[in-house]
């Protein structure tokens, strides 16, 4: 790697090129220039090189990118060319629904249990997977060697949640609560806030709106 300081940007683009990738080995494309790359997922070839060029190129001149060699670097610049082990926090709507979704272990992340403080969920099964006493997330984590703690707890637990995930020695934290959490320097935090995402989808439909209406309106007066 050339340079051990990536911007999150960078880094947020990666699962991008990834997928289109993944594609392209489908559909049997053995090599992409960076401009046919461009084409296809809508940025610019010379971001498409300089986002590349962070992690050493891996393009020749004249030749383009190799897809399986892309997808291959790509995959191990994400860490995706190994398996994690992951325990899911609060078994409510949330954590059912994570817990429930095969995709994940599909791609390397595999849910090995389910943990909740409501005595009413403790001891249901979900999917072949036990839900399991908080008391003892600890224990389990040494145990069990888990990498990921996601959290899916209410908001006003969610710290305490994400303190006894980084005591008990997890990695990274994919936190879902609506509320910034703090970790220790040597856990990985990801936060997916979804209603920011959606107030983001709210201000583009408005701005959209805005700017058809400005369009009709300088019409009319023309
Ligand atoms: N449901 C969604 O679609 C959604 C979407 C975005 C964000 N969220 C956020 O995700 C979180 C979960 O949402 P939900 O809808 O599943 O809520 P929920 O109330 O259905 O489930 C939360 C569960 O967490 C358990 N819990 C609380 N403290 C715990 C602890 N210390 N250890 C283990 N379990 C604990 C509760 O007993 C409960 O079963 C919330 O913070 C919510 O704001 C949910």
């Amino acid at each position: 790697m050339k340079n051990a300081k990536i911007s999150n940007a960078v880094i947020k683009r990666l699962p991008r090129y990834r997928r289109y990738l993944i594609e392209l080995r489908k559909k049997g494309v053995e090599k992409i220039s960076s401009k046919e790359f461009s084409n296809l997922i809508g940025y610019t070839a010379s971001q498409i090189r300089q986002d590349l060029n962070n992690f050493g190129g891996f393009g020749q001149q004249g030749y383009g990118y190799s897809v399986d060699g892309l997808y291959d670097e790509i995959s191990a610049i994400l860490g995706l060319d190994k398996e994690y082990r992951m325990v899911i926090m609060g078994a409510g709507n949330l954590g059912q629904a994570i817990a429930k979704y095969t995709h994940f272990h599909k791609q390397g992340f595999k849910v090995c249990g389910v943990f909740e403080i409501s005595p009413n969920l403790i001891g249901k099964d979900l999917d072949g997977i036990e839900i399991m006493d908080y008391e003892n997330i600890v224990e389990y984590v040494e145990e069990e060697e888990i990498d990921i703690g996601i959290i899916c707890v209410n908001q006003n637990n969610a710290q305490e949640v994400a303190d006894k995930l980084s005591f008990a020695g997890v990695k990274g934290i994919w936190n879902f609560a609506p509320t910034d959490i703090e970790v220790p320097k040597h856990v990985a935090l990801e936060n997916v806030h979804l209603s920011d995402s959606l107030h983001s989808l709210a201000y583009h439909m408005n701005d959209i709106q805005k700017k058809d209406q400005s369009k009709e309106k300088a019409k009319k007066e023309e």
